[in-house]
């Protein structure tokens, strides 16, 4: 993979501004493991000043009433409410120091990126708030405005003076971004854009911040000049609300679209334009300007490059939305392991079993810690390799097959970003589930993990639209190889596709389950898989072409079982070996326990495509399969001892988990007690009892 600098853990670090884990009843499970929960802790953030950057924050908003956590939902305005308070407290904190605003590109983004991390697992609206109404607007005024944007820069992101937001989403297009239908067109006379909404149906909708908060949006327009032609959708900055009395200003109807499945803190809105006119100066122009006079000039001959370097702008977007969901899947099996140390079920009076020793609760739960890890490390490996080609480029440092390198980019982040929101989806229901009746209750905080991540398989990319770009880049990539040409992977994902035929004649050869348990199998046989199914779904997008279909219907033909296996599986391989090379940096105490992880989780994905090693001819007969599960299944009873350390290791503090069921004292029914009896007007007679019972008929 790409040449990075990394973190190395030494020894001599001082962890004690982590706090220790009580002693209760998961001491034995503690006990049992084989290395430092905290060394692992530390490895697994990477960097040590990120990881007391992560604590401050959580000790700091610990001790503010107004971070205190509800024991009753509130209602939906109150969230939003809350939310927004909670964002300007945290913007008051400045947790962003004006060194980091002066640091290097990408000093700054990990350092907004842990922030946005810690505050996610505390209130995930604020920090979708945070990430939609400062970075993603910053980021795109960096990347698409000019010297004239960087007043609304400063106020933004510098003096957080401006909540902002970005609106793409129209009622009736979302994922087809370019047949969106408001317009922006230019009045010389006046040297204004007007915006306008045609009919509800090109209504903006799903903007986050604009249904009661922002004072702005970053708007996406089709352009047209005075001669009539339309040049496709542009980035505008639009003002929406006067900052101090937070009134919508005339011209322009906007509403909240109410209450949602989660993260209700964050007010969606709606917008119509009616005839609203902005400066000329508004257009984001770095990529495109129209003159005064109403001339159109532009550094890109296809109006849909730049409708592409607007959306570019998204990979750190989505690279966020997997950090959150890192953390998401961490507090989800944090609460489960816990339980499931805890709780015994079955055995006798005497000595009762805890569900963690049951091998179907082990095989249910431990393929999610395992992903747990491997998306931490994946994540933390490739975030450096994006964040350091972007700087490079930003500050015109020759970067070697850049364009090649920001397409690979690309590719990565649009399958990554379904897998990983994919598997935390499922990882949160099956923790739900793993806690039984209990994890129903609104304290487990199960539930709310789940639905407040639930949007991300959806927003920026809907996850079935977004990974089919892979696909376009890996075809591609196929192609190049077959007919003897260059891959073009600076990152070093698809080298293998130089020796594709090589890849694909591999065959099954184990026979023992130790043989499966190794970076070798996992990697060959992930190899074998993807040039499998490039050939699978190469012939069978070539046989639709060949019928006459468009380009456009082939693909939509052959996504079922071949484009989006493919992707998926491209996915995985990219997670492993990116994650792999993070691992083999750690220090020698933790890679024995990060092995274990890294191979369950490589075997437990690739028991999900049997079907096509077997359909492929990878392997016959029933050893693959005997084998693999066995494999599966022995690690699963190794982890058992280490499981509830490696669960300190990624949860974070008992505050913000925010979950009964899930202290790290152990103390299970104690907590659950005191959140009962603890329960605002538990013991009262309902306040409604007269409408219900049948009152004794007078006598008289
Ligand atoms: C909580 C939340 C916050 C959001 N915040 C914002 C925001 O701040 N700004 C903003 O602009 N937008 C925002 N969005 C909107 C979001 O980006 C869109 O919902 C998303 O892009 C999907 O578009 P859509 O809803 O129109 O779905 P559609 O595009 O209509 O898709 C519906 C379904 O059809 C499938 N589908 C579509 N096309 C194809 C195809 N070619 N082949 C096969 N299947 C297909 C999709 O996979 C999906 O399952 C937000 C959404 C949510 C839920």
């Amino acid at each position: 993979m790409y040449m990075c600098e990394y973190y190395f853990c030494s020894s001599m670090e001082d962890l004690s501004f982590v706090p220790d884990v009580p002693s209760g009843p998961l001491d034995v499970y503690r006990k049992s493991s084989t290395f430092d929960w905290k060394r692992l802790k530390l490895a697994l953030e990477g960097d040590i000043d990120l990881l007391k950057l992560k604590y401050k924050i959580w000790h700091t908003l610990e001790k503010d009433p107004l971070f205190a956590h509800n024991t009753v939902t509130p209602s939906v305005e109150e969230q939003k409410r809350i939310t927004q308070l909670q964002l300007k407290k945290i913007n008051e904190y400045k947790f962003h120091t004006k060194d980091m605003v002066n640091a290097s590109y990408s000093i700054r983004t990990r350092t907004i990126m842990t922030i946005n991390e810690a505050i996610q697992s505390l209130n995930p609206s604020v920090s979708v708030k945070m990430a939609i109404g400062i970075y993603l607007p910053s980021n795109a005024l960096l990347s698409l405005g000019t010297e004239r944007h960087l007043k609304f820069y400063q106020s933004t992101f510098v003096n957080r003076e401006t909540l902002a937001s970005f609106a793409l989403t129209e009622i009736a297009h979302g994922s087809d971004a370019r047949l969106m239908r408001t317009t922006a067109t230019y009045d010389p006379q006046q040297k204004q854009f007007v915006i306008h909404t045609p009919d509800f149906e090109a209504a903006k909708c799903w903007v986050g911040n604009l249904g009661r908060t922002c004072t702005h949006t970053l708007l996406f327009a089709q352009l047209i000049t005075p001669d009539g032609t339309n040049h496709g959708l542009h980035g505008f900055v639009v003002p929406i609300r006067n900052p101090e009395t937070l009134e919508t200003y005339p011209g322009l109807i906007v509403g909240d679209m109410g209450e949602k499945i989660g993260v209700n803190g964050i007010d969606n809105g709606f917008i119509i334009f009616n005839q609203y006119r902005i400066p000329r100066e508004n257009l984001l122009n770095r990529t495109a300007d129209v003159t005064e006079d109403g001339v159109y000039e532009s550094s890109f001959s296809d109006p849909s490059r730049i409708l592409g370097a607007a959306l570019e702008n998204l990979s750190a977007g989505r690279i966020g939305i997997m950090q959150e969901s890192c953390h998401s899947i961490a507090s989800a099996v944090t609460i489960a392991i816990r339980y499931a140390a805890t709780r015994k079920q079955f055995g006798n009076k005497d000595n009762e079993i805890p569900l963690i020793e049951y091998q179907l609760h082990q095989w249910r739960l431990f393929g999610y810690v395992a992903a747990a890890v491997v998306f931490k490390m994946y994540l933390e490996n490739f975030t450096r390799v994006y964040l350091n080609i972007v700087e490079k480029s930003n500050v015109g440092i020759k970067v070697d097959s850049l364009s090649e390198a920001v397409s690979e980019i690309h590719a990565i982040v649009s399958c990554s970003k379904p897998l990983l929101s994919w598997t935390v989806l499922a990882a949160a229901q099956q923790c739900r589930e793993a806690c039984g009746g209990h994890g129903y209750l609104k304290f487990a905080n199960l539930g709310d993990i789940r639905s407040n991540h639930e949007a991300t398989v959806t927003y920026e990319g809907d996850n079935n639209v977004l990974s089919q770009q892979t696909g376009n880049w890996l075809l591609r990539q196929f192609h190049i190889a077959r007919t003897g040409g260059s891959v073009d992977s600076p990152l070093n994902s698809v080298t293998f596709l130089k020796n594709w035929e090589r890849c694909f004649a591999v065959r099954f050869k184990c026979t023992k389950t130790e043989e499966l348990k190794t970076i070798e199998f996992i990697t060959t046989t992930y190899k074998w898989l993807i040039c499998y199914l490039l050939k699978q779904t190469d012939e069978k997008y070539e046989s639709e072409i060949a019928k006459g279909l468009s380009k456009f219907e082939a693909r939509a033909r052959s996504q079922v079982y071949k484009w989006r296996q493919l992707t998926k599986l491209y996915a995985e391989y990219c997670t492993l070996m990116f994650s792999y090379e993070c691992l083999e940096k750690k220090e020698e105490s933790l890679k024995p326990v990060l092995l274990k992880l890294f191979c369950l989780y490589g075997l437990w994905s690739l028991d999900q495509h049997l079907v096509e090693l077997y359909q492929g001819g990878y392997a016959h007969g029933e050893s693959l399969a005997r084998l693999l599960r066995e494999a599966v299944l022995e690690l699963c009873g190794e982890l058992k001892h280490e499981v509830v350390s490696v669960v300190d290791a990624l949860a974070p503090t008992d505050f913000v988990l925010n979950s009964v069921l899930g202290k790290s004292d152990g103390n299970l029914y104690q907590n659950i007690q005191k959140a009962f009896f603890n329960h605002p007007g538990v013991f009262e007679r309902a306040a409604w009892w007269r409408e219900v019972v049948n009152l004794p008929h007078s006598k008289l």
